[in-house]
């Protein structure tokens, strides 16, 4: 296709899970190429530091066949990313903090046409299933302290 639909995707990906697969392939859905920005370690400064480098958690997203590229993101200036892409369509997880209609305006001021989604949350799928990084090392802990 000559101009496909590009669609964007991020987060920490600290240790994968099946819940984001489920936002990965939902947020690929909403176009034909999906680019995924990881952010970098000095960004993640609303819960724990991730265990795995940003270069670490970036290289395992790259490898998911959903996943047509995946690239650290900016240390300072998030936008960056987004400017050079020049995406389509910004997949926002379901529990991601940022301000849907704060993006809009930044994405208006800098002169980008693109829309802002809200991805779905997965379920656990069966008992024990952990979707989150936080539980999964929650579990480590408790399990080999
Ligand atoms: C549109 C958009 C672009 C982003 N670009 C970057 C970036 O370039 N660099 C970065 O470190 N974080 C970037 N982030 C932020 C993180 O990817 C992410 O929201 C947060 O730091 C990680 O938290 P989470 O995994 O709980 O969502 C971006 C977020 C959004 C919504
Ligand atoms: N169970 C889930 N269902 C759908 N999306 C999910 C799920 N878990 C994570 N995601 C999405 O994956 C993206 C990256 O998530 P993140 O790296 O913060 O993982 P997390 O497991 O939610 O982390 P933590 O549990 O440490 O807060 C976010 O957009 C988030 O909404």
């Amino acid at each position: 296709m000559a101009n496909p639909q590009t669609v964007v995707a991020q987060g920490t990906f600290d240790i994968l899970h099946p819940g984001h697969v489920h936002y990965l392939e939902q947020a690929a859905t909403m176009g034909e190429e999906l680019v995924v920005i990881v952010a970098r370690t000095s960004n993640v400064d609303h819960k724990e530091r991730p265990i795995c480098s940003a270069r670490q958690r970036r290289d395992v997203v790259a490898a998911l066949e959903v996943v047509d590229e995946a690239i650290l993101g900016h240390e300072e200036d998030i936008f960056v990313p987004i400017e050079e892409i020049e995406p389509d369509v910004i997949a926002l997880g379901h529990d991601q903090h940022h301000d849907d209609d704060a993006i809009e305006a930044e994405l208006a001021s800098r002169g980008i046409d693109c829309t802002v989604e809200r991805a779905e949350p997965r379920e656990p799928g069966h008992d024990g299933e952990l979707l989150s990084t936080r539980l999964i090392i929650d579990r480590i802990i408790e399990r080999r302290a």
